[in-house]
């Protein structure tokens, strides 16, 4: 063990076991999860590292580790979907398998869009893994779904839907598992009775069930990208591809070809609001990996000098800890976060189960912005994180650029994050309905008193500092008054109708505000929602370092948005330059706790998979021994010689 993160362990001032308890939700749950986390002993999960391997190598390494997984889950009777989750990400590590759309995308649509016919018949079929699925929504042109070309036309004579691609832009593109499934749910135009009923899912066979080959279908993978080499995202044309009526999901069209309307046309997109809340915790999950890394590896590499001694951890370079610590501290925030978000889609699709659709705006507003939000900021955040490391995090065996390369595409997948922002117009329409006199219930509630409060544009020397920047209750409700800014969107949209702009045009004409908006509004969420966890936190020592962490969170986020605080009036210049003073403070307080506060995190090192970032701290060694392994150094004298040098 490397002696400075012997020393950074004696000085923590908590118990970091239980703080590990508070992350997983309780101690059973802890007992579990580490005992899960052992099935990487088995030699079977044996893998050599994908950084030296070819694409073609790694995605078949992806699909042995797939059905070793199946395999494995039936040999140690894990069966209840939160362990299998535990079990899959533990296994899966920074990587993503090939089979990982059949589990979050193809089976969650049969779930919850099969009748019971069609669970019938599907459902064994999926869950034994004979038929493998994709989810084939997005196309070459478009993502947007009202403008998917992608047609299925009833035939009555026949009882068939048509699936056709009659565009090059109406192609499939981007569905994973383009070699690995063989069938797909393929989001399609219904057209029946010669009109058009919008978006609806159908199932439909890609591959012949023996021999893998594909049906008279043009199917492929679309080629190496920026990360994501474990998974073959796929292409797909259908040309008049005919299946029964029966393959359509939930069913609303009669044998004689009338439409049935469905309760809602949105629970068609039911699976996307699944993934988009799932994304909140995958946020939280790889900053808590990030900054275990770069926070592990700060604490045993020396660099340079503060004084004229010993080269200092360079965690102790206040730069250092005021590039980590925010980001730590927004591991915590997210955790927390992806907790409310999970048990927010249980309780509302619950809800939606039993009829009661009154709460699915909400949910999809809250998990699109949501999503965006953790999104980004995590993105950028593991690219601190690798920068931090500096020469060594630019290594591969740091982990942190997988981490980056597999992290950065939740921006763009499930709703590029501008476009899911922009669904603010659930934010906009509470707005109104509040000033209308309406009381709003649950989290948009703060609008209910906006009128009262009315944030304007204020010089800032003439309103009293009412905010405490040392009271966390003050910065919270800080930020709820900043996140009032969706006042300024909306007269902004009113401005741009009174110059008699189309309501479209007026619409993009604020897209720039709507966006600050939600911004403002998912800040406020986190923001309450850490300080809410504190307050079911008993003992004292954890709660001090989180409410540590909280105030850290706060007030970092005031400093880079300090223009809407000050315009709006809600802190004065005065407090605005005693902030930069409060978080050097809150950054020598946390110092002390930094290697214990991610060591709660609790990834076992085969998960981090990250040299920089082992338990032990021992570094240097095991680089070495990893850039030994890599494909050049196979042969002393590489071929290239013999071929072109000599
Ligand atoms: C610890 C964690 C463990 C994690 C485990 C692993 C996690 C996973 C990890 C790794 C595997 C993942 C691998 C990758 C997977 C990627 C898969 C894909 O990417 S699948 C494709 C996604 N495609 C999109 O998302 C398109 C985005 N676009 C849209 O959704 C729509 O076009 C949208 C929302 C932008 C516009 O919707 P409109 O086309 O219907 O048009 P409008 O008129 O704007 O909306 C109509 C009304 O419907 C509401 N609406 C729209 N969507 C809704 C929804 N989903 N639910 C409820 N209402 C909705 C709107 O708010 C609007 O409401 P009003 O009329 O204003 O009241
Ligand atoms: C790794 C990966 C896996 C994927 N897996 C799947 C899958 O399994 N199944 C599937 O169906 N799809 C999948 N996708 C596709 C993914 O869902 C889309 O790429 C995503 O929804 C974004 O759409 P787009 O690529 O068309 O981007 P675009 O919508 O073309 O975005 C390009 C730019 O235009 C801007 N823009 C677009 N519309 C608006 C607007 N209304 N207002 C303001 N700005 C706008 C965006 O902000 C962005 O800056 C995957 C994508 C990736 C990268």
């Amino acid at each position: 063990m490397n002696p400075d993160i012997v020393k950074e362990r004696q000085n923590a001032s908590f118990d970091v076991q239980k703080l590990t308890y508070i992350l997983d939700g309780g101690p059973e749950k802890t007992k579990r999860r580490r005992e899960i986390s052992l099935v990487l002993n088995d030699p079977d999960f044996d893998e050599e590292d994908p950084n030296f391997l070819s694409r073609s190598e790694r995605y078949e390494q992806a699909v042995r580790k797939s059905a070793q997984m199946i395999l494995k889950l039936r040999e140690y009777g894990i069966s209840d979907p939160a362990e299998i989750n535990c079990y899959k990400s533990v296994v899966r590590g920074n990587f993503h398998e090939s089979l990982g759309l059949h589990y979050v995308m193809f089976l969650p649509t049969l779930y919850s869009q099969c009748d019971q016919e069609q669970s019938k018949k599907w459902l064994p079929l999926a869950t034994s893994f004979e038929v493998l699925g994709t989810y084939a929504q997005t196309e070459l042109g478009h993502t947007h779904l009202r403008g998917l070309e992608t047609t299925a036309t009833f035939d009555p004579t026949t009882q068939e839907f048509v699936l056709n691609s009659p565009t090059v832009t109406s192609i499939k593109w981007w569905p994973g598992a383009g070699k690995t499934s063989n069938h797909a749910v393929v989001l399609a135009q219904l057209y029946t009775r010669g009109k058009c009923h919008g978006l609806h899912a159908f199932i439909v066979q890609l591959r012949h069930m023996d021999t893998h080959e594909p049906l008279p279908i043009l199917v492929g993978d679309i080629g190496p990208k920026f990360g994501f080499s474990e998974v073959d995202n796929g292409f797909l044309k259908l040309d008049h591809v005919r299946i029964p009526r029966e393959n359509m999901l939930m069913k609303h069209v009669e044998p004689d070809g009338r439409y049935v309307k469905p309760a809602s046309a949105k629970l068609t997109y039911g699976t996307m609001v699944f993934i988009r809340s799932l994304l909140v915790g995958l946020s939280a999950l790889v900053m808590a990996k990030s900054c275990t890394i770069a926070i592990r590896y700060s604490a045993v590499r020396h660099q340079s000098e503060i004084r004229s001694e010993p080269e200092p951890q360079i965690l102790d370079y206040q730069t250092q800890q005021y590039k980590l610590f925010p980001l730590l501290a927004t591991a915590y925030a997210f955790s927390f976060v992806g907790q409310y978000m999970t048990e927010t889609y249980y309780r509302i699709s619950g809800d939606i189960n039993q009829g009661d659709l009154s709460e699915l705006p909400e949910l999809h507003a809250v998990s699109a912005g949501l999503k965006a939000f953790t999104t980004w900021t995590t993105n950028t955040g593991i690219e601190v994180c690798r920068m931090s490391c500096g020469g060594h995090g630019y290594s591969r065996s740091s982990a942190l650029p997988d981490l980056y390369a597999e992290f950065t595409p939740t921006c763009t997948y499930e709703g590029e994050n501008t476009v899911m922002m922009l669904q603010t117009a659930y934010l906009v329409k509470s707005y109104r309905q509040a000033k209308a006199g309406e009381q709003l219930r649950g989290i948009m509630s703060y609008l209910n008193d906006m009128e009262q409060r009315h944030v304007r544009a204020h010089p800032a020397s003439a309103r009293p500092a009412l905010v405490d920047i040392n009271d966390l209750s003050d910065l919270v409700e800080s930020y709820k008054l900043r996140a009032a800014l969706v006042e300024s969107a909306a007269k902004s949209i009113q401005q741009e109708l009174q110059k008699r702009r189309s309501h479209e045009d007026a619409w993009n004409n604020s897209a720039i505000d709507l966006v600050k908006a939600s911004d403002a509004h998912c800040h406020y969420m986190v923001v309450k929602l850490f300080t809410d966890k504190l307050s079911e936190i008993g003992d004292p020592d954890i709660n001090l370092v989180l409410t540590t962490l909280a105030q850290l969170y706060a007030l970092h986020g005031i400093a880079l948005n300090s223009g809407d605080f000050l315009q709006a009036g809600l802190l004065t210049v005065p407090q605005m330059q005693q902030i930069p003073v409060r978080i050097k403070e809150l950054l020598c307080l946390i110092r002390p706790n930094a290697v214990a506060l991610v060591d709660a995190f609790d990834f076992p090192d085969k998960v981090l998979s990250s040299v920089l970032g082992r338990y032990d701290g021992n570094v240097y060694e095991n680089l070495f021994e990893w850039a030994r392994r890599s494909p050049l150094n196979a042969t002393e004298v590489h071929e290239s010689f013999h071929k072109y040098l000599k």
